[in-house]
């Protein structure tokens, strides 16, 4: 007997026959496919709506949305009854929200025939969790459009000093620069530059706002700094307080030159000693060392004070920065030591025009949120522009946006909420043989495969091999200390990132993770004294996402997701340390017995069609 599957439904007459015979058997339907097949449209019996395999770009739009007729015939499609849902022009079960991306997204999606109930197989568990806010393929496309025809900083109208900064300084030593995605969409935005493409944005004399979102490692940090360093600049030049205060410090100078000279050998301060124009907001110490590098690679060629402030700085550092009498610009800390200084100097957020709230959704989570939410509603009065930056968009974030920000203008790139398309995701069971859900052996040997591995490939000089950086991750920071230790023991030079270890090691460590140098060992896979083996081709940091978030790791080809994430947030955000700026990046998550698998099988089956986390 032939499978139900393979039956056929006749449009006109609803007789159910099997495809070879039904134009035997049915007259209407030998009658449609002639007449179809006459017009070259023939698809085996459905009708000439666009096929299923073409995406309306409404997708992400409700059904009672669409027009009337789409109405009539989703009802009649809906019908209970032996036909009700037959002859679909699409499938009904498939996930029809945005944060499903399109197929088109990914360069395996060609491969998934059926796909609509595959897809909504593969997102049952992410959606259980369903913690990431939801994209629509519409928008995604539009992004995609606005992006098509930008293909150099040139077409930025930044000042040429900014633009300099980018290309010459921050940028320096790349061959071919182009801005990435996120950058080709965010910078003539912030700057309130018209691309030619949609609608052309109002003179805004109040406030803007402006969510950044775009994957990780896609150049954020230069979307938002460029256009704030360049309004900062714009700003100056048509300050009359800083032309005077020129004026004033260039007679001083002048005068303090002559032999005669007895008055104050001192200037008057800046007028913005101590009240920054533009301050970016960040959840780390690190990641102030990290922005505050950029920033400061940008004011060599743009010429602007900025200072970065942190708990890591001792008090008479962070004063000597903020008070410095030549003035500040561009102040790159932490909410909690900000609001702390503007609790003794209230002042310091009067001036402040742009503010950036980088890695958003960390820093309005509950841990945060009471003191970034403070420091905005000290800072609003003189915002000019208020940016949100993040890879992610949980819910939580979506929805606050949604309440205060409601005109915030939200610019996502194509591929937000995807693993970097160059990374693999490999699973081990640690519940089989050898293992029996020791995860410490796993990741143990793990790591000892990946520096085995790298001793086959010499660099130029016999004898030596390059240095794997690799990341484990864990889900409570109290782990990460023991596992660090347990692959010591092992002879792996690991170190755990949280905040007991000592400042220096944590530097040095982190250092070696975030430069482009390549590091180089000897070949050996050496004998200890004690008979104990070392490996001296790897360097491992282990640490939670928060540890880590946004820090940009671009040496780390190697991540370990030693606990499964809790959620796709720490999916994105910990495979994301790997595959930067398009680079090659591996994954293994190592699952227990009581991990969750249909989630990781999940979150594998979306990178492998190069599809969004939902
Ligand atoms: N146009 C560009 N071309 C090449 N490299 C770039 C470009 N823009 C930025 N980069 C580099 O890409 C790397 C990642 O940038 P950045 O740290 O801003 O990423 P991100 O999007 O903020 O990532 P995350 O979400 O993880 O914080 C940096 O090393 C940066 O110098």
């Amino acid at each position: 007997m032939r499978p139900l599957l393979s039956t056929r439904i006749c449009p006109l007459c609803l007789f159910t026959t099997g495809s070879r015979t039904a134009p035997a058997l049915c007259q209407p339907w030998a009658t449609q496919r002639s007449y179809a097949v006459a017009r070259g449209a023939w698809k085996g019996g459905r009708s000439s709506s666009p096929s299923r395999m073409v995406l309306s770009d409404d997708v992400s739009r409700p059904a009672a949305a669409r027009d009337g007729r789409g109405r009539d015939s989703e009802k009649a499609r809906r019908r209970p009854g032996p036909f009700g849902g037959m002859n679909q022009t699409e499938f009904r079960g498939r996930d029809r929200s945005p944060g499903a991306a399109p197929r088109s997204q990914g360069s395996q999606g060609g491969q998934n025939r059926d796909r609509g109930k595959k897809d909504e197989r593969r997102t049952k568990a992410m959606k259980m969790q369903s913690s990431l806010a939801t994209v629509s393929y519409g928008h995604r496309t539009r992004m995609k459009a606005n992006i098509s025809d930008v293909e150099s900083f040139d077409q930025f109208e930044l000042l040429p000093d900014v633009k300099r900064a980018v290309t010459d300084e921050v940028l320096k030593g790349m061959t071919d620069i182009k801005p990435t995605p996120v950058q080709r969409l965010a910078i003539p935005a912030l700057l309130g530059q018209y691309t030619g493409r949609g609608p052309k944005p109002k003179a805004n004399p109040g406030r803007q706002e402006f969510l950044l979102a775009a994957e990780t490692g896609s150049g954020k940090t230069l979307a938002y700094l460029a256009p704030a360093v360049h309004a900062l600049k714009q700003a100056e030049a048509a300050d009359p307080e800083i032309a005077k205060y020129r004026e004033y410090f260039a007679q001083q100078r002048e005068a303090m030159q002559a032999p005669d000279y007895t008055g104050p050998r001192e200037f008057e301060p800046h007028p913005t000693a101590a009240r920054p124009k533009v301050v970016v907001l960040v959840p780390s110490a690190e990641l102030v060392d990290q922005i505050g590098a950029v920033a400061k690679s940008l004011s060599h060629v743009a010429k602007f004070k900025s200072v970065t402030l942190s708990a890591n700085k001792s008090a008479a550092v962070i004063e000597r920065g903020i008070y410095s009498p030549g003035g500040v610009d561009l102040v790159v800390t932490t909410p909690h030591l900000l609001s702390s200084i503007a609790d003794s100097d209230p002042n310091i957020l009067s001036r402040v025009s742009h503010l950036v709230v980088d890695e958003a959704d960390s820093l309005f989570d509950r841990s945060f949120s009471a003191v970034t939410t403070a420091i905005l509603d000290r800072a609003l009065p003189s915002i000019k522009q208020l940016v949100l930056c993040s890879a992610t968009i949980p819910k939580r974030l979506d929805n606050y946006m949604v309440t205060q920000f409601p005109d915030m203008v939200r610019i996502t790139t194509p591929n937000l909420h995807a693993i970097p398309r160059r990374v693999q995701l490999g699973v081990v069971d640690v519940s089989k043989d050898p293992y029996r859900n020791n995860k410490n052996l796993a990741c143990a040997d793990a790591i000892w495969s990946i520096g085995k591995d790298a001793a086959r490939h010499e660099t130029s000089v016999p004898g030596e091999v390059d240095v794997k950086r690799i990341m484990v991750f864990v889900n409570e920071r109290e782990k990460t200390q023991e596992v660090a230790e347990y692959l010591v023991s092992k002879g792996i030079d690991a170190v755990a990132l949280h905040r007991d270890t000592s400042e220096q090691r944590q530097s040095e460590m982190l250092g070696s993770f975030t430069t482009t140098e390549p590091m180089k060992a000897a070949i050996e896979v050496s004998q200890v004294p004690a008979g104990k083996r070392s490996l001296p081709n790897t360097k491992v940091i282990v640490a939670t996402d928060l540890a880590s978030r946004g820090i940009d790791t671009l040496a780390v080809r190697h991540v370990i997701l030693y606990d499964v994430p809790h959620t796709t947030i720490d999916f994105i955000h910990r495979l994301g340390r790997a595959g930067r700026m398009g680079r090659r990046g591996r994954g293994v998550v190592l699952v227990g017995k009581d991990d969750r698998r249909d989630i990781v099988a999940e979150v594998r089956e979306s990178m492998f069609m190069g599809q969004a986390l939902i």
